[in-house]
């Protein structure tokens, strides 16, 4: 309904971004690294350092690069698209029975509407969340997209969790943001995006696209990885933005650490480092900075900061 109205309704105007009017004649591309992955698997020495070199130098820039050659069939990616278009093609109605409740990680989202009142994002979501309550035979069980199963068989039960996106068309893109501009308190974000384009990263003092590679995923590091390394590797502003005229569409898995680690970075990476020794990061639990996300602050460019300055008045053990 909303997207009908010629005029965008004032509650997902993001007022006083002045880097959204870049956004008309921004074809900046970010040319993060293509890592493949082939030789990797094959376990060819060359191929690993060659990787590994690439990685590293995009982590300790902008924190983005992608992978193609991994593995995951090409045919259960778009199975796990088809069943993103299935999901969200339902009635309104039904998608509200599984409404994501302030504090769960699982369920449907229009705009967080249910959590913020004002700088609604202008997107769909649906969360596959750890938290995730088994409704007996609710949409939940019944839309689980394929690729969730796989991503919890591959990577392990704990704290891992998975979100599909959708962006509609927007009569007025410049004035609201898809995914608004924020650094991933996670520690690694992995992404396939549709062929539409509209993730950019903000590297190298402006906007940058990161090109839709329809074999590839895309992969970026984020605040709880970014404190792992004690700083040196970064965790970056990114942010979708929309357009007038086509929907796009976005699957995100978070991997985090598990509930009980400490996240610290390792006392040999400390000793290495050149100059000051010194840890840059009080120690924390994901499942604490998660919760701040979700019930304290809404994440945006500085929530690590904030969550340090949040903990200690808060009573988590
Ligand atoms: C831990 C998370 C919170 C968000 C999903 C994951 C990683 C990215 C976060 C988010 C996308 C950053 C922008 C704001 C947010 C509210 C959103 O637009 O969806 C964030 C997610 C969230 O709080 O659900
Ligand atoms: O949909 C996208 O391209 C980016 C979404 C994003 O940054 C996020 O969900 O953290
Ligand atoms: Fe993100």
């Amino acid at each position: 309904m909303i997207q009908n109205q010629p005029k965008l309704p004032k509650e997902f105007i993001w007022a006083g971004f002045d880097s959204m009017q870049q956004q008309e004649n921004n074809n900046d591309m970010l040319n993060e690294p293509l890592v493949d992955l082939e030789g990797f698997f094959k376990g060819d020495e060359e191929a690993i350092k060659h990787a590994a070199e690439l990685i590293n130098k995009a982590c300790l820039t902008h924190g983005f690069f992608q992978v193609t050659n991994h593995r995951v069939d090409s045919s259960l990616i778009g199975a796990a698209h088809d069943q993103m278009d299935g999901l969200f093609k339902l009635p309104l109605d039904k998608k509200l029975r599984v409404q994501r409740n302030k504090g769960e990680m699982w369920g449907y989202s229009g705009a967080h509407a249910h959590r913020f009142s004002k700088q609604l994002p202008w997107k769909e979501t649906f969360s596959f969340g750890y938290n995730y309550v088994d409704d007996q035979g609710g949409l939940m069980n019944s839309y689980k997209p394929i690729v969730f199963d796989y991503i919890k068989s591959s990577l392990g039960e704990d704290f891992e969790y998975a979100g599909c996106n959708s962006y509609p068309p927007c009569n007025e893109p410049s004035l609201t943001f898809g995914t608004g501009p924020h650094c991933d308190p996670t520690s690694l974000t992995i992404l396939h995006q549709d062929q539409v384009g509209g993730l950019e990263v903000f590297a190298h003092n402006k906007w940058q696209a990161v090109r839709p590679r329809q074999d590839a995923f895309v992969i970026n590091i984020g605040d709880t990885f970014m404190a792992m390394s004690n700083g040196r590797y970064k965790s970056c502003l990114h942010r979708a933005v929309v357009n007038k005229k086509k929907e796009r569409k976005s699957l995100v898995f978070f991997v985090n650490p598990k509930e009980d680690k400490i996240v610290r970075a390792p006392q040999d990476l400390i000793d290495r480092e050149e100059g000051t020794k010194s840890r840059k990061y009080p120690d924390f639990k994901w499942p604490h900075l998660m919760e701040f996300t979700q019930f304290h602050y809404r994440a945006d460019v500085t929530t690590l900061q904030s969550f340090f300055q949040w903990l200690p008045s808060s009573n988590l053990p």
